[in-house]
Formats: structure tokens, sequence, C-alpha cells
């Protein structure tokens, strides 16, 4: 309970890795806002907080609506009576051949992984501003975001630049007593991962499972990760002990990419 006193607001945390990072800071002390434009996934994770020994609320916005992010964020800083850590976790990654791109499938992906990281940080950055201090700002890059993954063309490239996000934040904010950090995982066992599998299987015409065993086929700790992995390195980066870390995107891949 070393951050007890603390609020964190995560996105896309109805399921998934966001599910695991609310449920960790809120083991870590933080006053959670579980944010997910699925109201139902996000109520279930706040209930679970609730439950435990926890204090969550349960927040609707989609990421890619700047008003609706600031207003998340408001809502979090006013019910949960302060703000301190923002985590920038929802993302899309629907599967595009380079020949297939369409426009509409550029846009959406943008909107959701890029611009939903701006609209937070930028969020964040007034709430931190109205009271008077500093914070945490925590974004969703991927080992996508340091090698263009195949068969991932628009989503790798959103995370590429996530990470240049990451670094040009954490220069412009550091004045204001506000890291930038990001979490880059590699093969992550949630339903994104299920359906990327799903549709490189698919292209390939091979069975479920045949892109996650090309994909693993680069991990030299020889296992995909659960959700938790990601969640404690989130700890770290939300905690003090990291106070003195800005502009990293920290690689929690089992050793898929290395610097
Ligand atoms: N699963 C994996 O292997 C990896 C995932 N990541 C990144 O981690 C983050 C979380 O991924 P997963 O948990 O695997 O995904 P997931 O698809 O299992 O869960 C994503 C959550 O975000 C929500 N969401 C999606 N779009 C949203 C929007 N516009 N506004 C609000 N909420 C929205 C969904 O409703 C869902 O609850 C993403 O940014 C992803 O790119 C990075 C590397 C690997
Ligand atoms: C989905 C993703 O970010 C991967 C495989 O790194």
């Amino acid at each position: 309970m070393s951050d007890h006193g603390k609020v964190a607001l995560v996105t896309g945390a109805g399921q998934g890795i966001g599910r695991a990072i609310a449920l960790r800071l809120a083991k870590d002390g933080f006053a959670v806002a579980v944010v997910d434009f699925n109201a139902e996934t996000a109520k279930k994770v706040a209930e679970e907080i609730n439950k435990t020994d926890g204090r969550a609320i349960a927040l609707l916005a989609d990421v890619s609506d700047r008003d609706q992010v600031f207003a998340a964020v408001e809502a979090a800083k006013n019910q949960l009576g302060g703000f301190d850590v923002i985590v920038n976790n929802a993302g899309i990654a629907p599967t595009t051949l380079i020949e297939d791109i369409t426009p509409e499938i550029v846009d959406r992906v943008y909107n959701i992984n890029v611009k939903g990281v701006i609209w937070g940080i930028q969020a964040a950055i007034k709430a931190f501003k109205s009271l008077n201090h500093g914070g945490k700002i925590i974004n969703a890059c991927s080992q996508a975001g340091h090698v263009g993954n195949p068969e991932l063309a628009i989503y790798s490239s959103s995370k590429f630049a996530v990470r240049g996000l990451t670094q040009t934040a954490a220069r412009d904010l550091a004045p204001l007593g506000i890291t930038v950090n990001a979490y880059c995982p590699g093969i992550v066992k949630t339903p994104m991962w299920e359906e990327i599998d799903h549709q490189v299987s698919k292209a390939a015409g091979k069975p479920d499972g045949y892109g996650t065993a090309e994909f693993a086929k680069s991990i030299t700790l020889k296992r995909l990760s659960e959700p938790e992995d990601v969640a404690g390195c989130v700890s770290y980066l939300a905690g003090p002990d990291s106070d003195y870390m800005t502009g990293q995107s920290l690689l929690i891949d089992g050793g898929m990419v290395f610097n």
C-alpha cells in the first residue's frame, strides 16, 4: 500500500492488460478510475476492486474522443479527490496486410492508439496543473513499437508514434514535474492477442495457434506473458521507485527485442 491516497486512471481497463493494471494499482493503494468504452466490463472491474480492499469507480469514455477523455479525467479527479497517474492503455490491433490498408482502418487505429494517447496526456496535464503538482503519465507501447511486426503495419507504426510521443512529452513536461514513460509488452494472453493469432493463422491457411507459434519463436524466455507480468512493470512506473526515469519505453517482452 505504498501509494495510499493517490489516484490513478487507466483507460481500456475493462479487460486484458488494462484490467490487470487497474487491479494491481488498487493493490498498490491507488484509488482507481476504470475507464473503457465498454460500460459493462468497466463496471465489473471496478466492482471487483471495491469488493476487495480497494477503491474504484467505473467511467465510460471512448479515448478517440478528446472531450470524453477530458471529462473522464475531470470526473476521476472530482470523485476520487485527486489525480496523480494516467495510464493510456486502450488500443486496438487489427491485422493489416500492406496492400489491403484502407483510409478507414488507418483512421480507426490512429484515432485510438495515437490520438487517444495525446488526449490522455493533455487531460492529465490539465488535472496536474489544477492541483499544483506534477504526476506520472504512462503510455501503452509494444515491442511492435521497437521493430516492425509482420502483418501489423498500421498497428506497429501507431506504436512507434507512441514511443516518439513519450520521448517528446518527457522533455516538454519535465519542468512541470511530470514524468512520461511507456511499457512495451510482447505477446500477452488477452482477447487482443487471440484475435491477432486468429487473423494471422487464417491468412496463412493454418489453424488457430499458428500465428502465436510463429511470433513466439523469438521469445527468449520461451513463454507468452500474462497481463500480470505487464501490470508489475506499470506498478513500478506508477510508483516512487521510478521517480528518476522519464522518456523511456520499457520492453517487457520476454526478450523478443533487444535495444
Ligand atoms: N495483448 C498483447 O499481446 C499486447 C498488447 N499491447 C497493448 O496493450 C494495450 C492493451 O491491450 P490488450 O489488453 O491486449 O487489449 P484488449 O483488446 O484485450 O483490451 C483492450 C481494452 O480497451 C478497450 N478499448 C478499446 N478501444 C477503446 C476506446 N476507443 N476507448 C476506450 N476503451 C477502448 C476495450 O474495450 C478493451 O476493454 C493496447 O494498447 C495494446 O496495443 C502491447 C503489446 C502486446
Ligand atoms: C500486439 C502486440 O503489440 C504485439 C504482438 O507486440
